[in-house]
């Protein structure tokens, strides 16, 4: 069963959410549900890139992961797009397992798919207004349920802030889901700059102003707030 890819890279650091900092390969597939207006990896859904999408089978993309890694990771992380559209991406859950990996797996909480279970890391990264998305929470109870049911593994959910609408958005999160790790992330609307110079001070301003804001909040209290650490090292650079 192929798998549509987009990119394959690494090892780097893990830059979001619950697993920050930790040295990971990406595969990243490509195709979405949404079409996020603030998105940062567009060209896995609006076309622009669909000549650069390999259809490969999960030992391919083991190759792969082999040929951009070696021998120096443990961990991969699973992001797209939305890779939760993949019914069949058990089969490289599966396999990267059986060679002593540990999965993750970034996905907005749309869809729900079985394999869901057998992730290690898993990020729900539900969509604020700003996005353009709208949340169907039926599917997102659905899947924490679901999530919380289960014997193995880590889950949690990040919301991305760019305006106050977000952060009521998120006040509403926390308390639907309180018992599950939430994560706040600024949000990026410089989606050009790759000068890491010029967009560090610009980052750092506005992950200031959304401390700031959480620490004065009344009902964000047991989050945790925190950059897009690999833009911080990076920019906007592909494949980091
Ligand atoms: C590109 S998405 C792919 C996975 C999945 N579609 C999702 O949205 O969770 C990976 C992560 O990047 C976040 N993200 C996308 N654009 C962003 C931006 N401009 N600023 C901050 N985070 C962003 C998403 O919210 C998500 O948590
Ligand atoms: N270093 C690094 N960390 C990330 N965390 C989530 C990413 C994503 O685009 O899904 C991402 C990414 O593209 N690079
Ligand atoms: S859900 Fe994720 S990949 Fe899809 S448009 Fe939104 S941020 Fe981009
Ligand atoms: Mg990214």
């Amino acid at each position: 069963m192929t798998i549509p890819v987009m990119e394959i890279f690494g090892p780097t650091i893990q830059g979001e959410g619950m697993v920050i900092g930790r040295k990971t390969m990406f595969v990243r597939t490509a195709g979405c549900d949404y079409s996020c207006s603030w998105c940062d990896s567009k060209f896995t859904w609006d076309g622009s890139e669909k000549d650069a999408i390999r259809k490969m089978e999960p030992e391919e993309i083991f190759e792969a992961l082999k040929e951009a890694g070696g021998e120096n990771f443990g961990h991969v992380t699973i992001s797209g797009g939305n890779p939760a559209l993949l019914a069949r991406l058990d089969g490289l859950v599966d396999l990267l397992h059986e060679h002593g990996m540990k999965v993750a797996l970034e996905t907005q909480g749309s869809k729900w798919q079985d394999w869901f279970i057998h992730i290690d890391d898993l990020t729900l990264s539900p969509k604020p207004p700003s996005s353009g998305m709208k949340t169907d929470f039926s599917v997102l109870d659905f899947i924490i349920d679901s999530l919380q049911r289960k014997q193995k593994g880590e889950f949690s959910l990040k919301v991305v802030i760019f305006e106050e609408a977000d952060l009521e958005y998120a006040q509403h999160i926390h308390q639907r889901y309180p018992d599950v790790e939430l994560f706040l992330q600024v949000g990026n609307d410089d989606l050009e700059t790759v000068e890491e110079q010029e967009f560090l001070p610009y980052s750092l301003r506005r992950y200031e102003r959304l401390i700031d804001r959480v620490m004065e909040d009344d009902i964000l209290k047991d989050v945790r707030v925190l950059p897009q650490l690999h833009t911080y090292l990076w920019g906007n650079k592909r494949g980091v």
